[in-house]
């Protein structure tokens, strides 16, 4: 028999800069603001004013930082100017403890550390209908430099081409007419929820 105390499988969420994860997510909290999560992040910078430590951040010492990327607990993290930042696979096993769906909006690595993990993920990419209209919504989102959008088209290249990789998706989703992308989206995303 199935553990009755199963707990919400998380659901990776990856596509090029500029494929629509931020305008499909928005509408997903906005419409559930109860069913899904996003895991806490940890730091090694200090918090501001008013940032709570487990809320706004997970706030750590370099030592812990770096002793916890020596045990595989991050499913990435990065450098930004001298502070360290990441995802620690806990941090998103707490989300699904408080019943809800954890939702991870990363980029190809990130995809590949949480395929190592026993997070149980289910995997939805999020594909333009081809670069050169990416590049349109890129240009017309108006928050990146030229050199950024070139930078940005070069590996959403790079992520198209892994997407095609045999079993890394558990769905690919066009994002050509935004209503159908995300009457496709909200159908993969509330599958996970009990009661939906
Ligand atoms: N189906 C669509 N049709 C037309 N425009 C869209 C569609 N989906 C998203 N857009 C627009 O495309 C731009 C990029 O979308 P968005 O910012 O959601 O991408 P993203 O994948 O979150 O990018 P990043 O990874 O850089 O944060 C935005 O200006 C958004 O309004």
């Amino acid at each position: 028999m199935a553990p009755t105390t199963a707990q919400p499988r998380p659901i990776v969420v990856s596509g090029p800069s500029g494929a629509g994860k931020s305008t499909l997510l928005k509408r997903l909290f906005a419409q559930y603001p109860t069913h899904f999560g996003f895991s806490v992040s940890h730091t090694t910078r200090s918090p501001r004013p008013g940032e709570e430590d487990g809320i706004a951040y997970n706030f750590v010492t370099k030592e812990t930082f770096n002793k916890l990327v020596s045990e595989n607990g991050f499913i990435e993290h990065a450098q930004f100017g001298s502070n360290l930042y990441g995802t620690s696979i806990a941090a998103v096993k707490n989300v699904a403890e408080q019943g809800r769906v954890c939702i991870l909006d990363i980029e190809m690595e990130g995809v590949k550390q949480v395929k190592k993990t026993d997070l149980n993920a289910r995997f939805v990419f999020l594909q333009p209908p081809s670069v050169e209209v990416l590049e349109q919504r890129l240009r017309g989102r108006g928050t990146d430099k030229e050199e950024a959008i070139r930078e940005r088209l070069e590996q959403a290249e790079k992520e198209i081409e892994f997407s095609k990789t045999e079993g890394v998706h558990d769905r690919i989703i066009v994002n050509d007419e935004l209503e159908r992308a995300w009457g496709e989206f909200r159908a993969f995303c509330v599958e996970g929820v009990e009661g939906k």
